[in-house]
């Protein structure tokens, strides 16, 4: 693995008429963890999908390790993609789900590694109930642990603070804490800039606005106090006004 987790190099999308990303640069780095923040409709979802390699760039390209995403598909397995909406097998069990999903990836001793997974996202007692009866918030953690499974070098998660409460909050921050000293990689779409009342579990933060990169800050750069991401957030993008 490059030091260079991801790169997203002058990536650009148009869909119909409309621009959505010009020219984006960005690069997360082995064991980085950074936000991409920025307004409703700024494009993020789109740049996150494109990284992720749901969806093609117009034109620029994205590498994974180095090497150019669109060239190479079982680059694929070494991302761990959360986005809206993720599909579960209704009458199995959260583990049942989890499990095929380890086999799929030839994960040793997945029994074993996926009740770990289930038991650090709090869903222990639920393992073996079928996931229709599972509440919002639980399939959102079923989702996140999912996004685990095949332990990804990057991890791509579009808004995964979503349903969850004040635990799986905290939860899901102790295992983007994680990340780093593991030499995983995060990119983390969110408008929730103090998960469970915690600081965002990010080393750098980016700001998209109009399908643009137009500012970033490091968490130490703040004062070494990695709170203060929000706190730059808020002061640069007041909601439905644009840029500050
Ligand atoms: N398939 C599509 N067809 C047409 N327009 C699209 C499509 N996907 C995204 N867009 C438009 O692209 C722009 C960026 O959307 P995107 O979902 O990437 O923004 P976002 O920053 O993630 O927003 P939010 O914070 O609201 O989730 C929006 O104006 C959206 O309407």
């Amino acid at each position: 693995m490059s030091e260079e987790t991801l790169r997203a190099d002058r990536v650009s999308k148009q869909i119909g008429h409309r621009r959505i990303l010009h020219e984006v640069n960005l690069v997360v780095g082995r064991g980085e963890r950074v936000a991409l923040l920025g307004p409703n409709g700024a494009g993020k979802s789109t740049l996150l999908r494109i990284c992720a390699t749901l969806l093609k760039p117009t034109s620029g390209q994205v590498f994974i390790g180095g090497e150019p995403a669109a060239e190479k598909p079982a680059l694929r397995a070494r991302l761990g993609v959360l986005v809206e909406h993720t599909l579960f097998y209704m009458s199995l069990s959260g583990r049942e789900n989890l499990l095929l999903y380890a086999r799929l990836y030839g994960v040793p001793d997945a029994r074993r590694w996926v009740d770990g997974l289930l038991d650090r996202m709090g869903l222990a007692l639920f393992a073996g109930e079928p996931v229709r009866t599972y509440s919002r918030g639980m399939r959102q953690r079923l989702a996140i642990a999912r996004t685990l499974v095949h332990s990804p070098d990057l991890l791509l998660l579009d808004e995964p603070y979503t349903a969850l409460d004040q635990e799986g909050s905290a939860r899901l921050n102790e295992v983007l804490t994680g990340l780093g000293p593991e030499g995983r990689s995060l990119l983390l779409v969110t408008h929730e800039l103090e998960p469970g009342g915690a600081p965002l579990p990010v080393d750098r933060a980016v700001l998209l606005e109009g399908g643009r990169l137009v500012d970033e800050v490091t968490a130490g750069s703040l004062d070494g106090d990695p709170a203060q991401v929000g706190r730059w957030y808020r002061e640069r993008v007041r909601p439905g006004l644009g840029r500050g």
